[in-house]
């Protein structure tokens, strides 16, 4: 069994990272970090590295139809023990610079967007709509990557062509808004409100796959349904415990002072792994007891 320093780091994120297990293949492994108000928080929940891992197995499997992904393994020997559960072997890819935004609801940047211009990323809506609007159909609103800790910039299809070229373009447009469709259908049968969210997509041997994690609720953004109400900013399903007790007085936090969050409570720490279990098992129909790790 290998231990996690044999593969070398190629690349982190603010609560992931990528290791090189061999020519073809790497391992993206989670960590218990979360992040709040562009902040990665120094008190990690426990478990969130293989809860967000197991939802990204399951929609690579439920999915697994609509697109090709990269996902190999998620038990596997090349997985070493330290990080068995929060970590999946998957292809290496030639990835496409492009971050495949859809949405299905107007929030965050997509809000700050229309309503400086009425559309986003060229897309013209409706007049009227608020934070949170459904939108009449799901759209799709690509991003190029910033540098960690900055915010990726919406950009329009044309923009994204004339980078990755009209053919992978218009295919990963394609794939993102069905792939979108399906699972937030998924989702809503579950009574839950999948709004947006990420993919990443690379190229294997010519073929568009999907790659990076699956509609985690790192990558999307998923509201409980019966709190939804347009016109303000919504509950997020995972975060809300961080959020508010970050904006109470209990913190001694000034949002707008740019300084580091404090340490949260081990009661918020534990509230939050509830939530992410009561969503993986809402979202999956499965017991997180019974994942590997
Ligand atoms: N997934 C994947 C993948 C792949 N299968 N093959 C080649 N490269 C990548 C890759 C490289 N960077 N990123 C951005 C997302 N990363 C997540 C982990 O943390 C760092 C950022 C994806």
């Amino acid at each position: 069994m290998a231990t996690l320093e044999e593969y070398p780091k190629i690349a982190a994120g603010k609560v992931r990272e990528l290791h090189a297990i061999d020519d073809d293949h790497l391992l993206l492994v989670a960590s218990d970090r979360i992040s709040a108000y562009d902040f990665v928080l120094d008190s990690p929940i426990p478990d969130k590295g293989r809860i967000l891992t197991a939802m990204s197995v399951f929609w690579f499997e439920l999915l697994g139809d609509l697109v090709p992904n990269h996902l190999v393994a998620w038990d596997d020997p090349r997985i070493p023990t330290e990080v068995r559960g929060r970590a999946l072997v998957v292809r290496r890819l030639d990835m496409l610079a492009v971050e495949a935004v859809a949405r299905g609801y107007l929030a965050g940047s997509g809000t700050l967007d229309y309503n400086r211009t009425g559309a986003v990323c060229g897309i013209t809506l409706p007049p009227g709509l608020v934070e949170g609007s459904k939108l009449p159909e799901p759209i799709y609103t690509p991003a190029t990557k910033a540098p960690l800790g900055e915010h990726d910039e919406n950009v329009t299809f044309d923009e994204i062509a004339e980078v990755i070229g009209t053919e992978h373009a218009t295919v990963v447009r394609e794939l993102t808004l069905a792939v979108y469709r399906r699972a937030a259908e998924h989702a809503a049968e579950r009574g839950i409100i999948l709004a947006d969210t990420k993919f990443e997509f690379g190229l294997l041997d010519g073929r568009v796959v999907l790659g990076d994690e699956v509609l985690t609720p790192d990558s999307s953004r998923y509201w409980p349904l019966e709190s939804y109400q347009p016109g303000r900013a919504q509950h997020s399903f995972d975060k809300q415990f961080v959020r508010d007790w970050l904006t109470s007085p209990a913190s001694g936090w000034d949002r707008a002072s740019n300084t580091a969050p404090p340490p949260l409570p081990d009661e918020v720490a534990q509230a939050t792994r509830g939530r992410y279990v009561e969503a993986y098992e809402q979202v999956t129909g499965r017991k997180f007891a019974d994942w590997i790790g």
